[in-house]
């Protein structure tokens, strides 16, 4: 793999390799934690990456390890330096929770989005990876731990429901209700990640099954996604959907037709043997 710069960032880092995009938190000696500049880094380049046509699969990285610690991370949510009040306050003084757009991003995007976790995955941090299509993790240093009970904050969202969906009901009340400590191996078995990795091969397993999923349709990639996202995102999941079967159609002879007819000022003419069952 050849990665290429893609954008200039502070906390980020973003590049791009042969239809794979790797964007990586980069304050690894605040474990990653996120601040609204981080949040607004991410929506930039995962905007960056859903536009570009020649990009199937994202990976969400870290940066790493700590230069004071040696510790590795991959995110340990909201930096709590930079909470006030109502929110998470950045240069601009307002207090924000903009996590969750990258979140929703992330979700609704039509491409594979596959966190690589080399470290901690802890509070908001955790959540992101839970909404990330795919989970590879470190098999040495990977720690999964859920930290909103003890500072107060609720992830009442994919953080929670849907990990729950994942894990099932009992497991996902203890990882918040306890916020204990589990290792990689613990959380595949759980089901919240796809595969343990020993830590030097993680990047390149990551790269692999990207170039795995870029070898397969994007349409039918894309349908799959939303279709397995549509019954936990109720509406918004159907119009999603929706709204790429509405592309699929038009792309056929009759919603050329529909088009031309109005255009020309006729009635459309859709053939007489086209109601196929
Ligand atoms: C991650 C830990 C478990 C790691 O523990 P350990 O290895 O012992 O390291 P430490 O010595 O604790 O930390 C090293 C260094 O990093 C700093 N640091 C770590 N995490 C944070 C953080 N989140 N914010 C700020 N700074 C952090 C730590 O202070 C140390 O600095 P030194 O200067 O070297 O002392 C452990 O670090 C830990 O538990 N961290 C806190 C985890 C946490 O509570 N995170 C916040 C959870 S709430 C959240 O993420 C917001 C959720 C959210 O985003 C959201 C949810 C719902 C609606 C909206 C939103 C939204 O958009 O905000």
């Amino acid at each position: 793999m050849t990665w290429e710069t893609a954008g200039e960032y502070e906390d980020i880092t973003y590049k791009k390799s042969a239809g794979v995009a790797r964007i990586a938190f980069n304050r690894p000696n605040v474990r990653n934690a996120f601040r609204p500049k981080t949040t607004k880094e991410l929506y930039d380049a995962f905007y960056d990456a859903q536009e570009d046509t020649s990009i199937g699969v994202i990976l969400l990285s870290a940066e790493g390890p700590s230069e004071k610690d040696g510790v590795y991370s991959f995110c340990s949510g909201g930096d709590q330096k930079a909470r006030g009040h109502k929110g998470y306050v950045g240069e601009d003084g307002y207090h924000r929770l903009n996590i969750l757009e990258v979140q929703r991003l992330i979700r609704f995007m039509p491409k594979v989005v596959i966190a690589v976790v080399p470290g901690w995955a802890v509070g908001g941090g955790h959540s992101l990876h839970v909404v990330c299509d795919i989970t590879l993790a470190s098999e040495e240093h990977a720690k999964f731990k859920q930290t909103d009970a003890d500072v107060t904050s609720f992830d009442g969202g994919y953080g929670s429901a849907y990990l729950a969906k994942m894990v099932g009901q009992k497991k996902a009340r203890e990882i918040f209700f306890l916020g204990r400590t589990y290792s990689a191996q613990q959380a595949l078995e759980m089901g919240m990640v796809n595969a343990v990795v020993p830590h030097d091969k993680l990047e390149k397993t990551a790269y692999e099954w990207a170039q795995e999923i870029l070898a397969k349709s994007p349409t039918s990639i894309k349908m799959l996604k939303f279709a397995m996202n549509l019954t936990d995102d109720g509406m918004v999941g159907q119009q999603v959907f929706a709204g790429e079967a509405t592309r699929l159609a038009y792309m056929t002879e009759e919603a050329k037709e529909g088009r031309n007819a109005f255009l020309e000022k006729r009635k459309p003419d859709f053939g007489k043997n086209n109601w196929i069952p």
